[in-house]
């Protein structure tokens, strides 16, 4: 059987630290790991970091770095030195990627650190076919997921955020080796809010999503940590 504590990482997505301290210490038997998000680390500089941190907890850095490739590359070194687990920057162009990939290993090895893993979002879960359209893109979201990961695998970066619902077909085209991390998870009776492409816990794992990312469903209810718990047995359960 696996272990939900392992699958399932927590955005703590508020706008200081006495709630994130409230809500991670409400948690902290429950959950193992936690994303900290833009709206987290801006508000808050990075203290809620250094709390997970002291607290034995594994970090996600959820920055998303999207720039040109030198800056790219500049942003990850820098972020190296918070010693987390995991770390985001967009699916970009092959070049930029690459250089995120060898400056996380180089600083790494120079910090004597393990090298956090460097996960790049394919297409954000809150855009559906219709948003990609817009926005002047004729690829599917599945299609555009797909063409993106495989660029992401050849660059050297280890994994991709994408939605549960593309991530059988990843596996299949980069090998199940290949990191996915999937928000917009909503158990059947949670608000699905601003996400487009959901998908249950039970039903991500069995797409065979590695992580699953839960935000609000967890944050927002009533008894936070009883619906981490619920939300881990329903992975344990798939
Ligand atoms: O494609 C993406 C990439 C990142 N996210 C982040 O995950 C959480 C989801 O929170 P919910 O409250 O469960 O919707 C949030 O921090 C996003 O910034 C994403 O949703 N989709």
């Amino acid at each position: 059987m696996i272990n939900g504590k392992e699958k399932l990482i927590v955005a703590i997505d508020t706008d200081d630290f006495d709630k994130a301290k409230v809500l991670i210490d409400s948690l902290e038997d429950s959950v193992d790991i936690f994303k900290v998000g833009l709206e987290q680390y801006v508000a808050t500089r990075g203290k809620t970091l250094d709390y997970l941190k002291e607290k034995g907890k594994k970090v996600f850095l959820d920055l998303k770095f999207h720039d040109i490739p030198n800056t790219m590359k500049s942003a990850v070194k820098a972020a190296v030195r918070d010693n987390v687990w995991l770390m985001t920057i967009h699916v970009s162009d092959f070049e930029g990627m690459r250089q995120c990939a060898e400056i996380a290993k180089e600083e790494a090895e120079r910090l004597n650190i393990e090298k956090p893993l460097i996960v790049g979002v394919t297409v954000l879960t809150s855009l559906s076919n219709e948003d990609l359209q817009d926005i002047g893109c004729s690829y599917t979201a599945e299609e555009l997921v797909i063409k993106r990961a495989l660029l992401a695998k050849k660059s050297g970066i280890d994994g991709v955020v994408c939605s549960a619902r593309e991530v059988d077909k990843i596996v299949e085209v980069c090998g199940d080796d290949f990191v996915t991390v999937c928000p917009g998870i909503r158990p059947a009776s949670a608000e699905v809010g601003d996400q487009k492409r959901v998908v249950t816990p039970a039903d991500a794992i069995r797409r065979g999503a590695k992580y699953i990312v839960v935000g609000r469903p967890i944050t927002k209810a009533e008894n936070p940590k009883q619906a981490a718990i619920d939300i881990v047995k329903e992975i344990e359960n798939a």
